[in-house]
């Protein structure tokens, strides 16, 4: 769980917990026992924390969240003593610092990083609060306006960063080798004093702002994580590290993660980070395919039919996963001169805040080739049709399809309710076509429903999850059924806001409450963007007297 050896003078103490290091009770186990060996060894002289195979460590093992999680050396027990050790401790980081794992680089009393690794504190998006003193450590390293940036949001930053602001010390190249580097380096700090160097003695820069920055940062976290609790939770615990002493301000932080430990939010969101990770390992019921003996095709040109509100964000999405070259087919000329607009002005803004850098702004631009007929798209791996809710017109465009693609060419349709089947039927090779059901705004949401339909290839299904997967979308493999599975759930919520309009209440007072709620927009917000016009069609075709209708329906009982 931590390996241990010796090199010149300095201990290695390397985590080793496949995949991703994390710090279940055996690594921390592990790390206290070889830091007692190291600090007993008088040959050596400096230690150097690392993690083996891809990753330095993601922080504390969530799957013992419920349990094992008690046992001694707890993490918030574990990074006191490391921070005490007598012998300089070097953390070396590669991939990923996250959680506890980077609470774990704060004791230590050096940090050097490879180029491309990347550091958060995350646990804000599992409901909960750093508990192993990254609260109290932070703000001592960066002040409390960046500390409440970091931890409020979670989010993660580049070494290089990291490294401006004072967290990391040395930043080596991304090709380096870290172990031999992080080595070289705790060599160099042998006998240095360490009286700087234990994060927990140092002062808050800027302490004296506290309240100023608190109501701040109250206001932003106010309005983009509404009626998360976390978050508030996050920022009074780095408010205590300007104004209690490091023992009082450790104190209020256990009290906080107590608090949010185990509370409905973080439950439901540790449930989704395992379950968003569990949506990868795709199966097709009864027939023993699945994700890891199916094999995607090579998807190198995409095409996109249809610059509406979604197949924008579908354009989008597409930029933002690096394909190089993005077909866009909209016959209307003010819907084509107004989609190209609108995803050079979401590039823009992009380039405007940061996320993506100018040279990556050009080249996405580059990557939009607008096409006029259905003949150049005969080299297209992939078509994305997102036109009008209409099985007639998507009918006509899937034969079109069937005429100019390429044999292997995957053919997929945005539908988000109408019969993949049927529409497959038209093509000449049904087993080429799959159901890709993005969710509006799709370069904004995470969501993606790829629809299997009875004909769709298991090789074809595993192109759609897997082009879902470069998008960073959570894809989920679901089957071909009226509304699929998203807009069946979304079903029951808008019958029972319906209801609330037949009893008085005007939309945007309805929209407000679930605002108010957390959710990022109210339902007829929605509906708004998405269209109304696409509920409206499915209403007409499953009328209340349709026999499709079952007879328990909500509208129905009414
Ligand atoms: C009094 C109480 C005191 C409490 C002290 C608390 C201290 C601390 O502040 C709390 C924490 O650290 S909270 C933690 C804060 N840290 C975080 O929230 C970081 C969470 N992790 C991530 O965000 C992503 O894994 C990375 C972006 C790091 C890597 O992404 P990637 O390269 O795409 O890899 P991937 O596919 O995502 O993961 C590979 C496999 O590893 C699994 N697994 C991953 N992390 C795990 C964990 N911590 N644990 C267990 N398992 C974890 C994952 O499920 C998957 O398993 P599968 O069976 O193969 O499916």
């Amino acid at each position: 769980m931590a390996n241990y050896s010796v090199r010149n003078q300095v201990a290695i103490i390397s985590l080793c917990s496949p995949p991703v290091n994390a710090l279940s009770s055996d690594v921390r186990r592990g790390i206290l026992d070889s830091l007692k060996k190291a600090e007993q060894d008088v040959k050596v002289a400096a230690i150097v924390i690392c993690g083996e195979g891809r990753t330095f460590c993601v922080g504390a093992d969530i799957t013992e969240f419920k349990s094992e999680f008690k046992t001694f050396p707890n993490l918030f027990e574990l990074v006191d003593i490391l921070e005490s050790s007598p012998k300089p401790i070097v953390a070396a980081i590669h991939g990923h610092a996250f959680g506890g794992g980077l609470e774990v680089a704060l004791a230590c009393h050096y940090r050097v990083a490879l180029s491309s690794a990347k550091l958060a504190l995350p646990e804000v998006k599992l409901g909960i609060l750093p508990g192993a003193g990254g609260t109290q450590r932070l703000p001592r390293l960066i002040g409390i306006d960046s500390s409440m940036q970091w931890i409020a949001f979670g989010d993660e930053y580049s070494a290089q960063i990291a490294a401006n602001i004072g967290i990391i010390d040395r930043i080596f190249p991304s090709n380096a080798d870290i172990l031999e580097s992080a080595v070289q380096y705790a060599q160099s700090i042998i006998g240095k004093s360490l009286i700087n160097r234990r994060v927990s003695k140092l002062p808050v820069k800027d302490a004296s702002k506290v309240s100023h920055i608190m109501e701040k940062y109250k206001q932003i976290v106010g309005k983009k994580s509404r009626g998360a609790i976390a978050p508030m939770v996050c920022l009074e615990a780095i408010k205590h590290a300007a104004l209690l002493p490091y023992v009082e301000g450790m104190k209020k932080e256990r009290m906080g993660i107590e608090a949010l430990m185990g509370s409905d939010q973080s439950k439901s969101l540790i449930y989704m980070f395992f379950a968003e990770r569990q949506v990868r390992n795709w199966t097709i019921p009864g027939t023993g395919i699945n994700s890891k003996n199916t094999k995607p095709i090579k998807v190198e040109k995409v095409a996109v039919i249809g610059l509406g509100t979604m197949g924008r964000g579908i354009v989008l999405s597409l930029l933002k996963a690096g394909i190089k070259h993005v077909s866009v087919m909209e016959l209307n000329k003010t819907a084509r001169e107004n989609g190209l607009l609108f995803i050079k002005n979401i590039l823009e803004g992009y380039a405007a805040r940061g996320t993506i850098s100018e040279t990556q702004k050009r080249s996405m631009v580059d990557a939009l080739k607008p096409v006029s007929n259905f003949e150049m798209l005969k080299d297209t791996d992939l078509v994305i049709e997102a036109v009008f809710e209409s099985m007639s017109i998507k009918k006509d465009i899937f034969a079109k399809l069937g005429q100019v693609c390429k044999p292997s060419a995957v053919l997929a349709t945005n539908t988000s309710a109408l019969d993949v089947d049927e529409i497959a039927m038209v093509t000449p090779k049904p087993k080429q076509v799959v159901g890709m059901h993005f969710f509006a705004p799709a370069h904004v949401m995470k969501l993606l429903e790829n629809v299997r339909g009875s004909k769709s290839s298991p090789q074809v299904i595993a192109t759609a999850m897997n082009m879902g997967q470069r998008m960073g979308k959570v894809t989920v493999l679901v089957g071909n059924c009226h509304g699929f599975v998203g807009n069946r759930m979304f079903r029951h919520y808008t019958v029972e806001t319906d209801f609330m309009l037949e009893e008085g209440a005007y939309p945007e007072q309805v929209d407000t409450v679930l605002k108010k709620f957390g959710f990022a927009m109210g339902r007829y917000q929605v509906g708004d963007l998405s269209g109304n016009d696409i509920g409206y069609r499915m209403r007409t075709k499953f009328e209340m007297t349709n026999k499709q209708q079952p007879p328990g329906a909500p509208e129905r009982e009414r």
